[in-house]
């Protein structure tokens, strides 16, 4: 197959038959992947190690293209294009180039990727020689190449120790390596400044000097781990510096084994100190967010003369509790109940005692309902009662014993009694216990027109 990249001299060419027999049995026993062509590109011969390599049979790859080596084409333009540039005129990819490159330099060492049969690319480096007949003419090339690593090697250093050591003294990591009795071996500059120590001090301490107590117990078993065969650990410890400041540092740490015995603990410390005291503060203030929530919540829900729930929790209760009455069809009570004459005792006794009366009121009310009934501050001298599963009966009951309870209870000042309006029904939609609430207060306000210091239920 004729390639479209090697146009250039179509013209036969004498062939490699040329070569000795000597030659081909010293070509035939080179490692690498040896190839030669004709002056049309055409491939007249392969070693065994390029057949093996490039997984062709002989016969596959003699007498065909030399294109056919080649996994990305690209690399043909690009040559040919660094050629034209080097010469300073048009020069063709393909053999026109390997010509010019030929006259030119005579090898020609390049970096290419080879095409394997089953499609793979090989990196190689391969040299292109040209080949020349008895007469001095040039009668094709000879492709040698090897396998290229695919990854870099690094430079080689001159003095590696050294550049290591200047390498460990600009990191910001505290480096230290240490014996498997805690004296230290080696330790880098930045150690030494966290650390507070100077490389004279370094002779009479010991890993304990750094470490501070809290830490010790993990450091212990830094070394059993290292004792009992481990290669790395990694730890968050505490140090301790010359004037006993602390520093949180992560410590990486990997043992070195020398006949199966410990000889030396190599640790790498990253100071962890500022992003602890930053988790630290931001735990703070969540905690104190949320308990400035929580108190924000209590504020917004409880009367904050008597302690009792206000308003807005009756309202969202009556919600849920008429929720649940229409839906288990159970009677749901509502109790108003409002403090006799209570204008009368505060401008008698002053407003303040007024207050008292309200606290202690609120208490009794606490005292003598249960878990379930929910008792609010409605607002001013007046106070409402949730009573759930209740019937009328039952609230007139309640009712009572808070009437008794307060006409009863030791005031400092005078008797206080109470008046109070009950309501209790099975509701069926959510306008029926507006209506309740509505009926309590109409009954409250019965109460009192009858004389006050009594109970008025709703009547059917
Ligand atoms: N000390 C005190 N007094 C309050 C508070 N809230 C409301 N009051 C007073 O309660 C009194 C209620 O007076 P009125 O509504 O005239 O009713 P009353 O004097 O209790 O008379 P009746 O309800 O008809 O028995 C007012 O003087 C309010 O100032 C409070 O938090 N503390």
């Amino acid at each position: 197959m004729e390639s479209p990249l090697l146009p250039s001299l179509s013209a036969a060419a004498p062939e490699i038959s040329a070569v000795p027999d000597w030659g081909t049995l010293i070509l035939e026993a080179l490692p690498t992947m040896t190839v030669a062509t004709d002056l049309a590109g055409v491939i007249r011969f392969a070693n065994p190690s390029a057949l093996y390599h490039l997984g062709y049979t002989e016969t596959e790859l003699c007498n065909r293209a030399t294109i056919l080596l080649l996994h990305d084409l690209a690399q043909i333009q690009e040559r040919s294009t660094q050629m034209a540039n080097e010469l300073g005129r048009t020069i063709r990819p393909g053999l026109d180039c390997l010509t010019a490159i030929a006259a030119v330099r005579g090898v020609d060492r390049l970096e290419c990727d080879y095409l394997r049969k089953d499609g793979e690319a090989i990196p190689v480096v391969v040299e292109i020689t040209p080949l020349y007949a008895h007469s001095q003419t040039l009668s094709g090339f000879l492709y040698t190449a090897r396998e290229r690593e695919t990854i870099p090697q690094p430079e080689p250093i001159d003095n590696p120790e050294a550049s290591f050591r200047e390498f460990l003294d600009s990191t910001h990591d505290l480096v230290q390596s240490i014996t498997p009795d805690g004296h230290f071996l080696y330790v880098n500059r930045a150690w030494l400044r966290t650390l507070e120590y100077q490389v004279d001090d370094l002779p009479q301490l010991t890993l304990v000097d750094v470490i501070h107590p809290v830490s010790m117990g993990q450091t212990a078993l830094l070394f059993k781990q290292a004792l009992s065969g481990h290669r790395h650990s990694r730890q968050e410890l505490i140090l301790k510096t010359r004037n006993g400041h602390e520093i949180i540092v992560e410590s990486s740490n990997s043992f070195s084994f020398e006949n199966g015995k410990l000889t030396a603990i190599r640790s790498i410390f990253h100071d962890i100190t500022s992003r602890k005291h930053q988790e630290q503060l931001l735990a703070e203030h969540q905690k104190q967010l949320s308990s400035a929530n929580v108190k924000l919540a209590l504020l917004a829900t409880t009367d904050a003369l008597t302690g009792l729930k206000n308003r807005r929790v009756f309202d969202e209760r009556m919600d849920y509790e008429c929720d649940r009455a229409i839906r288990q069809k159970t009677p749901l009570a509502v109790m108003i109940l409002d403090v006799d004459r209570f204008k009368e005792y505060n401008d008698e006794f002053g407003h303040p005692a007024g207050d008292h009366v309200l606290q202690q009121l609120s208490l009794l009310l606490l005292q003598n309902s249960r878990t379930i009934d929910c008792v609010v501050r409605y607002g001013g001298e007046e106070f409402a009662i949730i009573l759930p599963n209740t019937p009328l009966e039952g609230a007139l009951v309640l009712a009572e014993r808070f009437r008794q309870v307060v006409m009863n209870h030791e005031w400092p000042s005078r008797l206080i009694t109470v008046s109070i309006g009950v309501a209790s029904v099975i509701p069926e939609t959510a306008r029926t216990i507006k209506e309740l609430v509505a009926e309590a207060d109409r009954c409250l306000y019965e109460a009192k027109h009858g004389g006050r210091n009594r109970i008025h239920p709703e009547q059917d």
